[in-house]
């Protein structure tokens, strides 16, 4: 160092030297410049005030004696000039007087060297000063680094000194969290300044960190002063400073993690579309149900719902809608149930219910009632009225399970047996219903391959004109053959093909048969006759039905004349310009159009007069009751009539006794089919019945005032001689 080189620095250094006498500046310059320093000269006070201001020396060599301003009032001027207060400056004096070494420093001198002086006192006082001033400048920007990235963190900070619990400094930050400013908190401690005195863990972090040097909170809530309050996470230390122990907390607000998570969790275990509870946190719910009425010797009921018709809807509306009426049945459901009860959403239109505290079989059976009264309210969504029901199964804890999964599959198996027994019922489980559900578990899975293998084929039941008592047509209706059981109803596995979404395919193969099989009759000179096919709503709406049609009728080269498509009232609910665009492109393909079922849905009639039809069937609970209840004449009564003024012709299906053909006759319906004539007969017998049967048979049957019916095989066999 004393040999002219700065130890810490790289940097050249600047030094003022300001004497008037051009000797002694002569000598003190050649020794500071071989010591490294960049060396600037003033030969007043005047001047040494200008050139300091200019060039910002790192240190000014003074001397005292100077014409002008003296050395010392030099100094005052440069320590009243925030430009140049900071550059030190050491005194070069001739003069010995204490007084003067005191004056030297009174106006901000930080040295003085004596004249004559020593060149290596003098650049050791020189390079002691300059490092002084670069340590100085060093802690400076480090204290202004740090300072910003105290105040410019996003996290809060509080400082508190751990001796007395005061707060020495807060960052904005957490000024602005919990809405205090700084004077509002310097001084106090935490258990004196809401919002920190309201939370109990506020004391605790300064309690741990008197004997750890680190803890970490994520559960702090804090109020912002602002009628709302923040989650926060705490990262508090310990650190020595010079004179006291310093307690850090940084406090980050994490209320949007906390949301976001709790979000999550919400997503995880409630249903997006209705906000119900999903099965997972169902099943939690009834776990505990179960436990707590295990404990108490009380009763647990399960619900489960299946919304009748919700697939139609859903099918020929569109999914928004059916998404809509899904959130309106959870709407009433929720108004039906007690706080404590849980309904959920376990998928498509199944909805599940626990009541966890019923006091006997009868408090399940009013809510069923209540929720089934609920459901038979018409729905509207967009300008539609929806009409639906549904379905409930109910099982009990202990009775019928004593878990979750036995009670769900014991309420699932009740609810299939209300349905069963027809719309908007409710049933209890009972032991045999086991048998249904295993057997429905099993159909569900064998169905999925069932045309895969081969095993659906098509009965056909035939149509009779009552006025030329001629075969004028079959109905297609399909089975299913199935290895270990035999023969299967439609009725039993529609529903599962279209809950698999497979109807669209398999009504595609029922269509393709039906044609082929109508032109190969004809092909054997059989008289030609309407073929009736069944469409579902999912074959309706899903696809192209017009194109596949188009495309079938032309590869069996079946005439359009000769089939006949049965829409199903509940599909043709929808009024909408998507269906009766359908309608039209099937009418213009030349294809009949039924609508099946007819008297049994509930939407406006209007429809009959905007949908190009061509018949109407007249459902067979009508039939049933016609001869014995006047309601049930009426009503076919109003039918024929009604149809009549639409220019529709009519057949009426279910037709069991000869007492129902006399009155059809009588009322001028146009067609009839029925058991009284033939029950559905598969492919192969057809022939034989369309060569031999008229309604000759069905004539004499009338005529000799048997009311047996025929049936077809009497008929076949009379009319082959047999
Ligand atoms: N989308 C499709 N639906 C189809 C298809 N094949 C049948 N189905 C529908 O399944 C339901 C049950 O049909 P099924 O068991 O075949 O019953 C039909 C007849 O057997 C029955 N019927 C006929 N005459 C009588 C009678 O005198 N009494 C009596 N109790 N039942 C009788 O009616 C059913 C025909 O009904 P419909 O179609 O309404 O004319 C049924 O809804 C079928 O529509 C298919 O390929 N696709």
């Amino acid at each position: 160092m004393m040999n002219g080189a700065l130890a810490t620095e790289s940097v050249e250094r600047t030094v003022l030297i300001v004497d008037d006498n051009p000797a002694n500046l002569g000598v003190i310059v050649d020794h500071l410049e071989d010591a490294g320093l960049h060396v600037s000269v003033a030969q007043g006070g005047e001047e040494a005030l200008k050139r300091a201001q200019f060039i910002q020396p790192d240190l000014i060599l003074l001397d005292v004696m100077m014409p002008g301003i003296d050395g010392f009032e030099t100094c005052r001027r440069l320590k009243a000039n925030e430009a140049t207060r900071e550059i030190p400056v050491i005194f070069m004096t001739a003069l010995d007087d204490i007084h003067d070494k005191v004056a030297a420093f009174a106006a901000g001198g930080v040295d003085y060297v004596s004249k004559p002086f020593q060149v290596e006192e003098l650049l050791a006082r020189v390079i002691t000063h300059l490092e002084l001033r670069s340590a100085r400048q060093r802690l400076i920007e480090s204290e202004l680094r740090y300072r910003r990235l105290f105040e410019t963190a996003s996290d809060g900070i509080v400082l508190l000194d751990r001796e007395s619990g005061r707060i020495t400094d807060v960052n904005p930050a957490l000024s602005e969290m919990i809405n205090l400013s700084p004077s509002q908190l310097l001084g106090r401690t935490f258990g004196e300044t809401e919002p920190f005195s309201n939370n109990p863990s506020c004391k605790r972090v300064l309690d741990e960190l008197r004997h750890r040097d680190h803890v970490w909170f994520e559960d702090w809530i804090l109020e912002t002063g602002r009628g709302t309050s923040v989650n926060v996470e705490v990262n508090g230390s310990v650190y020595k400073a010079a004179t006291t122990t310093v307690i850090q907390c940084n406090l980050r607000d994490i209320t949007d993690r906390k949301e976001a998570e709790a979000r999550i969790r919400y997503m995880a275990l409630h249903d997006a579309l209705t906000g119900l509870p999903n099965r997972t946190l169902f099943e939690d719910r009834l776990d505990n149900a179960i436990a707590q009425a295990r404990r108490h010797h009380g009763q647990v009921a399960v619900l489960m719902l299946d919304l009748d018709r919700f697939k139609n809807i859903n099918d020929s509306l569109g999914h928004h809608v059916g998404d809509e009426l899904l959130e309106q049945v959870a709407a009433r459901l929720r108004a039906c149930l007690r706080e404590s009860d849980t309904a959920a959403r376990l998928g498509g239109d199944e909805f599940a219910i626990i009541l966890p505290e019923i006091a006997s079989i009868e408090d399940a059976e009013i809510v069923a009632k209540r929720i089934l009264e609920v459901l038979q309210e018409p729905f509207h969504v967009e300008q539609h009225e929806l009409n639906i029901g549904g379905s409930i199964g109910i099982a009990r804890y202990p009775d019928d399970g004593t878990d979750h999964g036995t009670l769900l599959r014991a309420a699932d198996a009740a609810m299939y047996d209300a349905k069963a027994q027809g719309r908007g019922m409710y049933r209890f489980f009972s032991p045999e219903l086991n048998e249904a559900a295993q057997l429905r578990h099993m159909l569900v899975n064998d169905v999925r391959h069932a045309r895969q293998r081969g095993e659906f084929l098509l009965y056909y039941q035939p149509q009779l004109s009552l006025a030329s008592h001629q075969i004028s047509g079959v109905e297609a209706l399909l089975r299913w053959d199935h290895p270990k059981h035999g023969i299967i109803s439609p009725a039993l596995f529609i529903p599962l093909l279209e809950e698999l979404g497979l109807m669209s395919d398999v009504g595609e193969w029922v269509l393709r048969t039906a044609c082929r099989q109508n032109a190969e009759w004809q092909a054997q000179g059989l008289p030609p006759m309407r073929t009736a096919v069944n469409l579902s709503a999912q074959q309706f709406y899903r696809g192209n039905i017009v194109k596949t049609v188009a495309r079938v009728l032309e590869e069996s080269g079946l005439e359009p004349k000769w089939l006949e498509l049965e829409l199903t009232e509940t599909l043709t609910l929808d009024e909408s310009e998507t269906t009766i665009e359908i309608m039209n492109g099937l009418k213009n393909l030349g294809v009949g159009l039924t609508l099946d079922d007819f008297g049994t849905g509930w939407s406006s009639l209007s429809y009959l007069r905007r949908f190009p039809l061509d018949r109407i069937k007249i459902d067979r609970s009508f039939m049933r009751d016609v001869t014995t209840h006047e309601n049930a004449a009426a009503v076919v009564h109003s039918i024929l009539n009604l149809a009549q003024s639409l220019g529709l012709t009519c057949i009426a299906e279910g037709v069991e006794t000869a007492e129902q053909l006399q009155y059809l006759k009588q009322q001028l319906c146009s067609e009839m089919q029925g058991f009284f004539f033939s029950h559905p007969l598969p492919a192969a017998e057809m022939p034989t019945l369309l060569r031999a049967a008229t309604l000759a048979g069905l004539s004499s049957a009338e005529s000799d005032g048997t009311v047996a019916p025929p049936g077809a095989a009497t008929l076949a066999k009379s009319a082959m001689g047999k």
